[in-house]
């Protein structure tokens, strides 16, 4: 061992037997003992999860792009079926694997028996084992006792050697350098913090692994406590859907954590925040990898060629499209136009005959799409009306929560966008969807009431563009929010002479302003709102509510629950409502004219949150969602 030790160096490829880690296997019955263990301890953050998939609130769409599915049967994994990242099928969480953990015999000393570490992630391993199809009955795991800031420093090291040194090759000077310094500087510092595994013992196991195994992830796991595990992939093609991770619950057994801990790193956020090992291929590691649609069948290895991926849109109910595959061939290039189930429509199989055999199993999710059931509601409705009613059964109704997750990620690394940008195109469609309802003529003067979040902003913006569209505004802020983008946002309201009411005006002055207003633009609580309504607000409502004006609510009416609606009855109940990006759920029971606005997200951003967001004709920036009446001007 000592001697095989020598030739190890971080720029050549290591082998397993180099490693002086032991190895532990947990065959498939070891797991599915675990698995079973782990289903006695229900009425957990899984269960609740697993729950919600199964109404359908997470990781589902009635589309084709379902990735989780869960129709019928007890909570257990053979119920609950993953569509795999790899090959495109639909199997359930039950098939179980075999795991390598590898860890220092000193762990073993120390009586640390490695069931445990399987067990803490065995929800995540399910999920992601259920989501890899092709050569992962193998999970490989690497115990340490690495803590988050040197799992970071670790994973950046893994990533580098991958890019520039896999497979021996050689790099430039500068790169190899760095490599050798950033192998004895992790060398030195997690020796003398006394990591075990050491770090070289780290780096060849895992090495050795991508290099002789190549499975699609490995994962790092801390013992430590204060720590987290990480998932290599080693493709991006590999790393499951984003959605799958919405409202997944953290596994950390750490009683101190704070709410963003989490037990695997789950690349929560995509490939981009994936650990992703850039592996240069060629020689014997030239296979590139191409994501393969399998037919179902779990046994036939027949797969679909790529344009014939698109098959859902073509093709209706292709129960009778050709096969050509011949299902004992084993070849990637076997091609096949495939049979589409035709009640679920979410899987495929080469021929009616792998269809038949793999019934048993796939039954237990199949089910007709839940948005077929409608067009019986809809018979005798017009054509219009039709649409428009599909698009309010197909459109998504957001949470608290997930309005603020795409907020972020709008103005995040990947959306790119700034606040200032939404807030104008959020404004814009405000003051549209009032110029749409009420004509300036007879609805001329208008209060702008704004709140001290952002939606105070929108409102801000929204005063400016109806005194360009020839309304007489008037800004009421009982309570200015502090940032420096509504001072500016005042300031061009002031320069176009839009009067403001004091924020400290009297009960009485806003009573006044009232009484000659036309209209009223209810800026004032967006998705941030958490009852109950706090001083000034909580006599400014009721008094806006009393004025007997029509009022424009923004997004959500001011004082409703974000996910309840009014419920405690003390929101404002507006005419019109314009909903930014999406309607939140709150609305669902909303009787008036009910517009959409915020158009400013990406198609793919639309997809990834499976949004269904209906079409916005031409320029406009909003698009009505249902009448109550024929579309008039007031
Ligand atoms: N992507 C999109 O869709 C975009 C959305 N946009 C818009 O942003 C809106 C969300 O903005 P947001 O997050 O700043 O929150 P929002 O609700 O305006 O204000 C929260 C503030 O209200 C207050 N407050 C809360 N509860 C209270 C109570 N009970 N009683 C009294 N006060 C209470 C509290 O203020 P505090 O008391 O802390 O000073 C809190 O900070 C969204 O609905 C949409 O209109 C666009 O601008 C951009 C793109
Ligand atoms: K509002």
């Amino acid at each position: 061992m000592r001697q095989q030790a020598q030739h190890y160096s971080a720029l050549s490829q290591p082998i397993l037997a180099m490693s002086e880690l032991v190895c532990k296997t947990l065959d498939n019955d070891t797991t599915d003992m675990l698995i079973d263990k782990w289903l006695e301890h229900r009425n957990d953050a899984y269960w609740e999860w697993f729950q919600a998939v199964r109404q359908r609130k997470h990781a589902s769409n009635t589309l084709r792009h379902q990735v989780i599915v869960w129709n019928k049967g007890d909570f257990a994994p053979e119920n609950i079926f993953c569509r795999t990242v790899d090959t495109g099928r639909l199997i359930p969480l039950d098939r179980t694997w075999t795991t390598h953990v590898y860890h220092h015999r000193s762990m073993q000393d120390r009586k640390l028996s490695m069931m445990p570490v399987v067990f803490t992630m065995l929800p995540e391993l399910m999920l992601l084992r259920g989501m890899h199809d092709l050569g992962c009955d193998d999970v490989y795991i690497i115990v340490t006792d690495l803590k988050r800031q040197e799992m970071d420093d670790v994973t950046e090291y893994f990533k580098l050697v991958c890019r520039y040194a896999y497979g021996g090759r050689t790099c430039k000077p500068s790169i190899t350098s760095q490599i050798q310094y950033d192998h004895m500087r992790l060398c030195h510092t997690l020796l003398k913090q006394r990591r075990t595994p050491c770090f070289p013992q780290i780096d060849i196991a895992f090495r050795a692994i991508l290099y002789e195994k190549r499975p699609p992830f490995i994962i790092l796991f801390s013992h430590q406590t204060t720590s987290y595990s990480q998932i290599f992939f080693t493709h991006p093609h590999f790393v499951p859907s984003e959605d799958i991770f919405f409202d997944f619950p953290s596994g950390c057994p750490n009683p101190c954590c704070s709410d963003d801990c989490e037990m695997i790193r789950f690349p929560r956020r995509g490939v981009e925040v994936a650990a992703i090992l850039s592996i240069k291929r060629g020689g014997r590691y030239g296979k590139k990898i191409k994501a393969k649609e399998m037919c179902n069948w779990i046994d036939c290895d027949a797969s679909f060629s790529e344009e014939t991926q698109r098959y859902a849109e073509s093709s209706e109910g292709s129960e009778g499209s050709q096969s050509s595959a011949d299902c004992g061939d084993t070849s990637s290039s076997s091609s096949t136009n495939g049979l589409v189930c035709s009640k679920c429509r979410l899987v495929k199989y080469c021929s009616p005959e792998h269809q038949r055999k793999d019934w048993d199993e796939h039954r237990r999710v199949c089910a007709k799409p839940a948005s077929l059931g409608v067009v019986v509601v809809l018979l005798g409705c017009t054509c219009t009306m039709l649409c428009q009613l599909h698009t309010i059964m197909s459109i998504r109704y957001l949470t608290a929560r997930l309005a603020q997750q795409i907020d972020e990620e709008l103005m995040g690394a990947w959306g790119a966008f700034s606040i200032d940008q939404l807030m104008e195109l959020a404004g814009l469609s405000c003051a549209q969807t009032l110029e749409k309802v009420y004509d300036k003529e007879k609805y001329r003067r208008v209060l702008v009431c704004c709140g001290p979040g952002n939606q105070g902003g929108d409102g801000l913006v929204a005063a400016r563009h109806l005194r360009m569209f020839g309304y007489e505004p008037t800004i009421y802020m009982p309570k200015p929010g502090s940032k420096d983008i509504y001072k500016r946002l005042h300031k061009q309201c002031d320069n176009m002479k839009i009067k403001s009411l004091p924020p400290d005006a009297t009960i009485d002055e806003l009573r006044s302003t009232l009484s000659s207003t036309d209209v009223i633009l209810d800026a004032i609580f967006g998705f941030s709102f958490k009852g109950p309504i706090r001083a000034p607000f909580d006599e400014v409502l009721p008094l806006i509510s009393s004025s007997k004006k029509p009022i424009v609510s923004v997004d959500i009416p001011s004082g409703w629950n974000v996910e309840k609606g009014n419920e405690a009855g003390v929101g404002i109940v507006p005419d019109v409502l314009v909903s930014l990006t999406a309607p939140k759920e709150g609305v669902r029971s909303f009787k008036g004219r009910h517009f959409l606005g915020g158009r400013f997200v990406p198609k793919a951003m639309e997809e990834r949150f499976q949004l269904n967001l209906p079409e916005y004709l031409g320029a406009e920036q909003i698009v009505e969602l249902s009448q109550e009446q024929e579309p008039q001007r007031l």
